[in-house]
């Protein structure tokens, strides 16, 4: 019996098998999952597949760096083929909330920069409705409390009245993502219509990303704990 760690190998090992090959500009997700899936590219690089990877975190660089993935930076490779990357929740469309990572910032600037989005998931992820996760959404640091108002004020208009949003921490201080931001994580347990909701959070002052991905994804590989895995396009 396996469990969820089999199965986010599986999903990773799955992704190189089923969309990667020589030549491809690849965008690199982060997270666990995808961590496992650059993890798993060690072998096939060794073996000589010739891939350039763009890293959507920091910490997914030192995990290419150390597998030994040729990487680029985004402003010397600005159009990828295709990115990898987990999710927090994806839905029958195709919707995700990503973030919990706090990489959402420049996992949805590379998603958007790639010919093809394939989220990599654990078969817990896959939802009927997105929302139980936590939404993060990326916050200037600068009146940061003034953004939460705007929030607040959006949020209600969706129902959601004295919506819990709480600025996520670590090791006691407010989280910096690695643009130097903060994450406000809104505790929602229910996204009736996540389009609707996307569009409305994206123009407040002050609100750099969100951790909702609309219609970025075309497929999805999950897997499941005892190694096997599936393939679902949107
Ligand atoms: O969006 C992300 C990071 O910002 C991750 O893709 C998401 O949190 C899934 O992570 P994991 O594979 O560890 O469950």
């Amino acid at each position: 019996m396996g469990d969820q760690d089999d199965a986010k190998r599986a999903a990773g090992e799955r992704a190189i098998a089923e969309y990667l090959a020589d030549g491809l500009r690849v965008g690199l997700g982060s997270g666990t999952t995808s961590h496992w899936f650059v993890r798993s590219l060690a072998q096939p690089v060794r073996d000589g597949l010739d891939i350039v990877g763009v890293v959507t975190s920091t910490s997914t660089l030192d995990v290419a760096t150390e597998v030994g993935v040729r990487v680029a930076d985004l402003n010397e490779v600005p159009e990828l083929d295709i990115t990898i990357d987990g999710a927090d929740e994806i839905d029958p469309s195709g919707n995700m909330i990503k973030g919990g990572g706090a990489a959402l910032l420049w996992e949805k600037i590379v998603a958007t920069a790639s010919k093809k989005m394939i989220a990599v998931v654990d078969d817990s992820k896959v939802v009927e409705k997105l929302g139980k996760f936590p939404l993060p959404i990326e916050v200037v640091p600068f009146g940061w409390r003034s953004t939460e108002r705007h929030l607040r004020a959006v949020f209600a208009e969706f129902g959601y009245s004295d919506v819990r949003l709480e600025i996520r921490l670590k090791d006691g201080e407010y989280l910096r993502t690695d643009s130097g931001h903060y994450i406000l994580d809104a505790y929602l347990e229910e996204i009736a219509d996540p389009p609707a909701l996307a569009a409305r959070l994206n123009p407040i002052p002050g609100v750099v990303e969100h951790g909702l991905f609309i219609g970025i994804a075309a497929a999805t590989v999950i897997g499941h704990p005892d190694g096997t895995s599936e393939i679902r396009e949107f």
